[in-house]
């Protein structure tokens, strides 16, 4: 153990071995970015979450990094892809996407649906992965669901609701069916409920196994104040999940 100049113990950077979920994490979005980015991209969409940080990582390391602009899906990414001496574009400036990386909260067999916003970011993401016919999706092992959604993911639906009508929208979603319906909170970094980079609130909304996840997707949407729902229904074109033993399977 050594002694930082303020005398504090700490253990040296390179003693600490990646976690079998972090380096699942990095195999997964490393693979699918060798595997599936066009070597003429032009414009590519990075998605949000601790997935894709190694998305944009490796976006960083590419020959052809200089050939292309990315669009980030909030603040998070906006950073870095600055860091990792990338091009910044807008979705304003680029509504067409040849390519989109992103990550999830569980993916679903089959259809590949996902349920996303586990960092209140979905709003932005659903924007740039609809502005793309290559959405492709980075996770570890753990977000693999046996069957259907809200399987694994137990912490329910995320929804960006307009700030003034969380109490209304949480009325319509307990008559929608919704076991437990939480505005989600800053917990220990914000006193009060969790701001989007769109200044809305984020209600999770939990439906239990979702059977039917673009009927659920379609009452959800109907309801005034929801801005947009964490449920990606028939988006998704490839999944690259990381596995506990260092290897990566793909779903598609
Ligand atoms: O709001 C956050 C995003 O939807 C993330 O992509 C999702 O939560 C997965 O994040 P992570 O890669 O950290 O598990």
């Amino acid at each position: 153990m050594l002694r930082n100049t303020s005398n504090r113990l700490f253990t040296p950077l390179r003693t600490i071995a990646m976690s079998g979920v972090e380096s699942a994490k990095k195999i997964a979005a490393y693979k699918a970015v060798e595997e599936n980015l066009p070597g003429d991209a032009k414009v590519v969409g990075v998605g949000s979450g601790s997935t894709v940080v190694y998305v944009a990582e490796r976006l960083g390391q590419m020959a052809n990094k200089n050939q292309f602009v990315c669009i980030p899906t909030g603040f998070q990414l906006k950073q870095l892809i600055l860091d990792n001496g990338l091009t910044l574009g807008t979705i304003e400036q680029y509504p067409t996407i040849d390519i989109a990386f992103d990550g999830a909260d569980e993916v679903s067999p089959g259809k590949l649906d996902l349920i996303k916003g586990g960092g209140a970011c979905l709003f932005q993401e659903k924007l740039v992965a609809s502005a793309t016919d290559n959405f492709v999706v980075v996770a570890d092992f753990r977000k693999k669901s046996p069957q259907y959604l809200g399987t694994n993911w137990n912490k329910g639906v995320p929804i960006e609701v307009v700030p003034n009508s969380w109490v209304y929208v949480t009325r319509r979603l307990k008559e929608l069916g919704a076991k437990q319906v939480i505005l989600r909170q800053g917990g220990s970094a914000k006193a009060g409920p969790v701001i989007t980079d769109n200044n809305n609130f984020l209600i999770d909304a939990d439906f239990g196994s979702i059977k039917d996840p673009a009927a659920l997707n379609t009452k959800l949407l109907a309801i005034v104040g929801v801005v947009e729902t964490g449920l990606f229904v028939n988006m998704t074109k490839k999944v690259y999940f990381g596995d506990e033993d260092g290897t990566h399977s793909v779903w598609q």
